[in-house]
C-alpha cells in the first residue's frame, strides 16, 4: 500500500483526461471493455457511493478537515472517493462525453441560475 501512496503522491495536477486514459488502458488490457457498458458502470458507481456512505453512517456530524479521524480512516475515505470518481470518469467516457468541459459549463450555468445577491454573504 505504501508503494501505491508514494506513486500517487508524485503526480501533481492530475487531469480528468489522464484518469480517463489510464482507466481506458486498465480496462483494455484486462479485456474488461466488454463489461464497461454505461449501465454497468452506473451500477458500479452507485455501489461505490454506497460504500462511501457507509464510512459516514452512524457517525453523526463530522468536522471539516476530519481532525479526529485516524490515518487509516482517512485512507479508506480516499479510496472510496476515488472509486466513485473513477467510475464516474469511465461512465462519461463510454458515453462519449467530455466530463471536464461539461462540469465547467455546468458551473457557469449554476452561477447564472443562482446570482450573487449579497457578495458579503457566506451562503
Ligand atoms: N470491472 C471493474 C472492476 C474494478 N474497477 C476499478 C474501479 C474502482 O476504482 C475499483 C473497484 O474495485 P472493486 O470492485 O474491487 O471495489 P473496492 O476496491 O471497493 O473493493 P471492495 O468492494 O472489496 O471494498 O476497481 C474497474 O474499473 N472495472
Amino acid at each position: 500500500m505504501e508503494n501505491y501512496r508514494e506513486c500517487s503522491k508524485k503526480v501533481k495536477d492530475v487531469s480528468l483526461q489522464e484518469l480517463r486514459d489510464r482507466l481506458a488502458e486498465f480496462a483494455r488490457v484486462r479485456g474488461w471493455d466488454q463489461y464497461h457498458s454505461p449501465r454497468n458502470l452506473l451500477l458500479a458507481l452507485v455501489g461505490e457511493v454506497g460504500e462511501l456512505s457507509e464510512i459516514f453512517q452512524w457517525k453523526g456530524e463530522v468536522e471539516k478537515g476530519l481532525p479526529n479521524w485516524s490515518r487509516d480512516d482517512k485512507e479508506h475515505l480516499e479510496e472510496e472517493l476515488s472509486d466513485v470518481l473513477l467510475y464516474l470518469v469511465q461512465l462519461a467516457d463510454v458515453c462519449g462525453l467530455d466530463l471536464g468541459q461539461a462540469a465547467l459549463t455546468k458551473i457557469l450555468k449554476n452561477a447564472q441560475k443562482y446570482p450573487v445577491l449579497n457578495p458579503t454573504s457566506t451562503t
